[in-house]
């Protein structure tokens, strides 16, 4: 079959490439309905990823947080019109002790490997994960970035000292009011403070014991450990922040992308004996994790259709560049495309 694949050949330029794609093999056939706006999508349609990096990766179809409907499993397992989430790291070996989002040989779709705007997705089905029937397809279409907080958090779980009476997260955004979210979850008798710019965003954390503006932040308030979700330059101010009100032997989980490198206060990192932990991306077995959760837990669904941003129907590709020129400029929420193309 011949599959149209929407590609980004140039910053806020797509084109359409055809693929031919054989459907004699052993993957299953996905039909994209819900796609989702990743901070990392916009650096490459604006071309702030860089220079060499666009020239590297693109064309390239963009967009890794997604959903669709199986429309045809070779193997039968799966039902047409499964309703499933896919997992755009795509491992091409296993190793005993690093993640498979780790691999320097796993591909990342959207990131120099083809995304989810295309006509049909074709994945081996450890790639697909199935969602509950009743899910709200417009949370479920921002799955991988809930994964990237159960990704953090579960490598927290296993290397973090075990007083955990008071968290901090930085960046009142999307991935922030994820981690508060998943924090007050898993550790209900901690208190969750969240540090951000804006005051209409902090309102949102409904959840969180205290929403704090970081230009005013009591001085002798401290945490045991903190997680930065802020990205950009904003990294290397959370950070400063973070160093100075953070406990002794504290952990601070890295999550926010910087094009640029940033500047640590090491000499404070030593004294106080921190352990800085970057996670990025996340594997199978977290996509499993994040919808057990869905399944378990139902209000975190409810919680997270407070970040449905606007949502687009996208017939044609103008509607594509509509709708990533509007997510530039909505300060709140994630933009999701129906994809109806
Ligand atoms: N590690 C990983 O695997 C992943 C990382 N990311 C990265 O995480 C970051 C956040 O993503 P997302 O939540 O979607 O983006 P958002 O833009 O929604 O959130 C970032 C928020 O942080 C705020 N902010 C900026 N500087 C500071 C600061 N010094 N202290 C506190 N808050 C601050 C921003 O405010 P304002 O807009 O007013 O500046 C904004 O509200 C991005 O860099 C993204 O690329 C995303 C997915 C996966
Ligand atoms: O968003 C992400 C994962 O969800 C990562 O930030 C993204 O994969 C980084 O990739 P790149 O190096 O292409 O910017
Ligand atoms: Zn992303």
């Amino acid at each position: 079959m011949i599959n149209q694949v929407y590609r980004l050949v140039s910053a806020r330029q797509f084109e359409i490439s055809y693929k031919d794609k054989s459907i004699i093999s052993e993957e299953v056939v996905i039909r994209p309905t819900h796609l989702s706006i990743c901070a990392a999508d916009q650096r490459y349609y604006t071309g702030t990823r860089g220079e060499e990096a666009m020239k590297a990766k693109l064309p390239m179809s963009l967009i890794h947080e997604g959903v669709g409907e199986v429309v045809f499993d070779p193997t039968g397992k799966l039902d047409i019109g499964t309703k499933v989430v896919m997992v755009p790291n795509a491992p091409t070996e296993t190793d005993p002790f690093i993640g498979e989002n780790y691999l320097r040989s796993s591909k990342f779709r959207s990131s120099g490997y083809d995304g989810f705007m295309q006509d049909y997705v074709f994945l081996p089905h450890d790639r697909i994960i199935k969602l509950p029937k009743d899910m709200t397809m417009e949370v479920a279409a921002f799955t991988e970035l809930v994964t990237i907080a159960v990704h953090c958090l579960t490598r927290f779980e296993k290397k973090a000292h075990l007083r955990r009476e008071t968290f901090g997260v930085w960046g009142d955004g999307n991935l922030g009011y994820i981690v508060c979210l998943l924090l007050k979850k898993l550790y209900p008798d901690s208190k969750v403070y969240i540090f951000g710019k804006t005051g209409y965003k902090l309102n949102q954390f409904s959840f969180v014991d205290e929403a704090i503006k970081i230009d005013n932040i009591p001085e002798d308030l401290t945490i045991d450990h903190a997680i930065e979700c802020a990205g950009g330059k904003g990294s290397q101010y959370a950070v400063e922040q973070i160093i100075d009100h953070i406990n002794p032997e504290g952990m601070v989980c890295l999550l926010g992308v910087s094009e640029y490198p940033i500047e640590v206060n090491t000499r404070m990192v030593l004294e106080k004996g921190l352990t800085l932990l970057g996670s990025s991306r996340s594997g199978a077995d977290d996509f499993q994790r994040t919808v057990n959760i869905y399944k378990e837990q139902p209000e975190v669904v409810n919680y997270l259709s407070t970040l449905i941003g606007e949502v687009y129907d996208v017939k044609k590709l103008s509607d594509v560049t509509n709708a990533f020129e509007s997510d530039l400029s909505n300060s709140w929420g994630k933009t999701i495309m129906r994809w109806m193309i």
